[in-house]
């Protein structure tokens, strides 16, 4: 084993008490117990050891005192002397025996008497024995020995008195050394008390005397003292920091609780939950005032949102959403409930911190709801889409409008003449479907309605019998036109707000979008039918009831018929009024045919100026040729427009079953044919159809054809008719006259190509044609050194409607390098008097270019004086069928001078046409006429007889 001895006394160290006192206590106690007990050890040693050597010395003393005394005796054998002085030498000794034992062995013994002795221990008396020696002395007297005296000590006597001391010795120790310790540990004890108080000050500290110091007594020893002041000076120090701090932990815990309040809405519980205080957000945020909620449970004031239980009294924070029912309405306030604690597990009070989340929630709300309702218009539109009919789409949208705004009922209304119906309802109202209110109709009485306007009047009964309280609606517009109202309503009061209008408007929007498409689709049904100018069955119906009308006939084998009817020149109605007026004669026309028609007979437009007639069960052919006849009256009846009045007549071609074909398509081509067999027949006729018609039509396509290429083949040629001067008898001019060389036919007749010329529209490049032509043989004759005369070219109705004409003539007669008085431009007196203003104006640009103007056929139209006179005319040609039967004619005559003074009076030549004899001459002579026309002068003949004409009559 190593260990030291220190390492021993350092163990024992743990062992020892753990306060200073019992501590300083316990190693004092022992060191002077150490001390002491080394001190008394030492010290009996010594008086043991001085004890032992002074016995022995005495006994040795006594034994020779005794010897001394005996000797005599014992020389004299008094023994008794002996005896009795060896008894005195036991008197009050250490020895418990004395002998004398004579040289002979007699023994003389005197045992000292035995006295009770406190028991020493075995261990000293044992030890004394070891240490001491039986003293032995000889009795010589005189050089003789006589015996020897010998004492026994009494060991245990000696070890008495030994102990006894030891005892006393350590008696007194004891004393002293609890004497010792009390004292000592009395002092301590008042030293450390100065320690103590610290605790004191410790309390103080802690129970916020922040300003205490640790106090000391006057005799406090000086570590401690020191101690102390360090302790109070490092608490000074401390208070000085922490008073710093604490300054500014409070300013930054003000700024903080100042912006909790600014932030948060705050109220403070005691521990039993019941409001202690509010800040001003709380009061400003509910609209509660102070009083009103201090002392109320917190857990009354705003109801947990969801199914949560309200928050009770507890050592848990809190967490939740509650709804507030304040004075501002309903709020949302997400909150929170922290417990303070006075101690662990008691709760001192609660600090509720609310955050006013009312408007993120109906910011989420809307969210949602607008979601929703997004999904219902999402629906809806589906639905319009693939619904079939109206009706259940109607349903939907009042079902969606209810949904949409979680309204108890809603209705879709549509105003009609007598009010307004009920088309679908939804919730309540579901049951009024079909209901009529006796209310406005039209659009001003349905204009939008606002958010949270009164329940309409005419919407009352409904009111009442459904106790419905308020409503919104919102009109359902389809194009120009109002359909009706879509209406949601509630039970009890509320106000819509823009959000729930809007959504109304989205529904109302899906309806008028769907009753558009439906609309529409019937309306292309219709189209698909009917004419929408005249309202009559288009060419696709009158097909089948023509078809139907055979069949009829056919099972009554009995007859029908069809007729063609076109309007004549219609075409011109439209170039010089318009297309507005030229419809409106259309829908005029339309009502004239059906009031021509029979109960059972069908009238259809079949596009453009061209009609139809299905005449069904016909007897005979006297009832079709009836309805033509009056058809053709009653077309020909003047039609007043735009505040003028306008004559059109019709061509009617008839075609009857069986006799002009037996189906639909048939009988239709051959009244067609027969219409322009009608058309050829002068037009304003009716006309049955005959198979030569077909021929006829047949070859006018023919016609048609071979002019469209007569032009490029070079077929078309003038011939030039003079006039003649009655007052120089020299050839005035001439008029340009086209012809047409057909390479098989020849030349064909004016009558059998004109009319089919401006039929087609051919005549405008023709007639330009004319006007380069009449421009180059003018060039050509004055080549030829030929005195030229103007050349009159006749203009047609289609000519002057053209776009530019006064353009394309300039340009035509510039390139040409002709001048300009050579040429002359006639037009018909009706020409002008369809359009007059117009024609005053194009007269008066062609009339600008230099060229001569003259009217045609005058006095077949309907020539109005006040426009003659603003006409810019140099000549009027009066008609053939005035001077046909001068002399003769009274009337003729009358009028020929009525209009050859007429035309002086304007300052306008007269050109009298068609003069074929002498007498027709000197009859227009005497008449004042100043030139003449016709036969008489001369045929129209090729250019290149032009020269030796004018050499003829220069000769007359
Ligand atoms: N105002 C109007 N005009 C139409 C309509 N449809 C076609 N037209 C015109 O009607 C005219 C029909 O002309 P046509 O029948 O070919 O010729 P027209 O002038 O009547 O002469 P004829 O039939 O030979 O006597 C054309 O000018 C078309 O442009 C319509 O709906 N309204």
């Amino acid at each position: 084993m190593t260990f030291s001895p220190l390492l021993r006394v350092m163990r024992i160290i743990p062992a020892l008490p753990r306060s200073l006192v019992g501590r300083v206590f316990t190693v004092f106690s022992l060191t002077l117990l150490l001390s002491m007990g080394t001190g008394l050890g030492l010290f009996y040693r010594y008086q043991f050891l001085q004890h032992i050597e002074e016995t022995q010395d005495t006994a040795l003393t006594l034994v020779e005192v005794a010897t001394q005394t005996i000797e005599d005796s014992v020389v004299i054998g008094d023994y008794d002397t002996v005896k009795r002085t060896l008894g005195k030498m036991l008197f009050q000794s250490p020895f418990k025996r004395a002998e004398f034992i004579d040289v002979g062995g007699g023994t003389i013994r005197v045992d000292a008497p035995r006295v009770t002795r406190a028991l020493a221990p075995r261990w000293l008396t044992a030890r004394i024995a070891a240490k001491l020696y039986d003293v032995n002395r000889i009795a010589n007297v005189g050089g003789k020995d006589y015996g020897v005296v010998r004492l026994q000590f009494d060991e245990e006597k000696l070890a008495a008195q030994v102990w006894s001391l030891v005892l006393e010795t350590a008696g007194v120790a004891f004393v002293v050394f609890v004497a010792s310790l009390v004292l000592m540990r009395t002092l301590v004890r008042r030293w450390l008390d100065n320690l103590g108080r610290l605790r004191s000050f410790e309390h103080d500290v802690a129970a916020g005397r922040v300003t205490a110091e640790a106090a000391l007594l006057a005799d406090a020893p000086t570590e401690i003292q020191e101690a102390i002041r360090a302790v109070n000076r490092s608490a000074a120090s401390l208070r000085d920091q922490f008073g710093q701090r604490i300054d500014s932990l409070m300013n930054s815990l003000m700024q903080h609780k100042s912006a909790m309040d600014q932030a948060a809405i705050v109220c403070e519980a005691d521990a039993a939950g019941a409001i202690t205080g509010v800040n001003d957000l709380f009061v400003t945020s509910s609209g509660f005032t102070r009083p009103d909620v201090v002392g109320q449970r917190l857990a009354d004031v705003g109801r947990p949102a969801g199914a949560r239980l309200p928050w009770q009294p507890s050592d848990r924070v809190w967490n939740g959403e509650v709804v507030i029912a304040g004075r501002h309405g309903r709020r949302h306030w997400y909150r929170t409930i922290v417990p303070m604690f006075a101690a662990p597990g008691t709760v001192e009070r609660y600090i509720c911190i609310d955050i006013d989340i009312t408007e993120r929630k109906e910011f989420e709300r809307t969210i949602v709801e607008n979601a929703q309702r997004q999904t219902l218009i999402a629906e809806l539109g589906r639905k319009a889409l693939a619904a079939n009919g109206l009706d259940d789409l109607f349903a939907d949208a009042a079902d969606a409008a209810a949904r949409g705004l979680g309204a108890a009922c809603a209705a879709l209304f549509e105003t009609g003449p007598d009010g307004m119906r009920v088309r679908a309802g939804a919730g309540r109202l579901a049951q009024s479907t079909g209901l009529q209110l006796a209310g406005p109709h039209g659009d001003a009485h349905v204009a939008a309605h606002g958010t949270d306007a009164a329940l309409r009047p005419w919407f009352a009964p409904l009111a009442a019998l459904h106790g419905i309280d308020t409503g919104i609606d919102t009109a359902i517009v389809c194009g120009e036109r109002t359909f009706g109202l879509l209406g949601v309503y509630a039970a009890r009061p509320r106000r819509f707000g823009a959000d729930d209008a809007n959504f109304l408007h989205g529904v109302a929007n899906i309806v008028a979008t769907a009753v558009e498409r439906q609309e529409a689709r019937n309306r292309l049904t219709y189209l698909a039918q009917y004419d929408p100018l005249t309202s009559l069955p288009n060419r696709r119906r009158l097909a089948h009831s023509l078809e139907d009308a055979i069949a009829a006939a056919a099972r009554a084998q009995g007859r029908a018929a069809v007729m063609f009817i076109d309007l004549d020149r219609f075409k011109n109605v439209n170039d010089m009024l318009g297309h507005g007026i030229g419809d409106q004669l259309l829908v005029q026309a339309a009502k004239r045919l059906s009031a021509c028609a029979r109960a059972d007979d069908v009238v259809a437009r079949l596009g453009g100026d061209e009609f139809a007639l299905v005449l069904p069960a016909l007897d005979d052919d006297g009832i079709a040729a009836g309805i033509g006849a009056r058809v053709i009256e009653a077309l020909a009846q003047p039609f007043y427009l735009a505040g003028q009045q306008l004559f059109v007549s019709a061509s009617v071609g008839i075609a009857t079953y069986p006799e002009n074909g037996r189906d639909a398509e048939t009988l239709l081509k051959n009244a067609d044919t027969a219409m322009y067999g009608a058309k050829n027949g002068g037009r304003n006729n009716y006309q049955f159809y005959v198979a030569e018609m077909h021929e006829n039509a047949t070859q006018r396509l023919q016609t048609e054809t071979q002019l469209r290429q007569a032009l490029e083949r070079g077929e078309f040629l003038l011939h030039y008719q003079p006039k003649l001067d009655l007052a120089t008898g020299t050839i005035s001019g001439f008029e340009a006259l086209l012809r047409w060389n057909h390479p098989q036919r020849g030349l064909v007749p004016p009558l059998e190509f004109i009319a089919i010329l401006e039929d087609t529209g051919l005549i405008l490049p023709v007639g330009e044609w004319v006007i380069g032509e009449v421009c180059r043989q003018l060039k050509a004759w004055q080549a030829q050194g030929m005195a030229v005369r103007p050349v009159a070219i006749n203009l047609s109705a289609r000519q002057l409607q053209q776009a530019d004409l006064a353009g394309a003539v300039e340009r035509i007669v510039a390139r040409a390098g002709v001048d300009p008085a050579l040429l002359e431009f006639e037009l018909t007196e009706s020409m002008l008097m369809a359009n007059p203003e117009a024609a005053v104006e194009i007269l008066a640009r062609i009339k600008a270019l230099g060229m001569r103007l003259s009217v045609d056929d005058f006095g077949t139209g309907y020539s109005s004086l006040a426009y003659l006179k603003r006409f810019p005319l140099d000549a009027l040609k009066i008609d053939r069928t005035f001077v046909r039967d001068l002399p003769d004619d009274p009337d003729d005559a009358a009028i020929t001078k009525a209009v050859i003074r007429l035309a002086h009076s304007l300052s306008l030549k007269v050109v009298a046409e068609g003069v074929e004899n002498v007498d027709q001459l000197r009859e227009l002579e005497q008449y004042g006429c100043d030139q003449i026309q016709g036969y008489y002068v001369s045929r129209p003949v090729p250019a290149q007889a032009c020269e030796a004409l004018l050499a003829g009559t220069a000769m007359a």
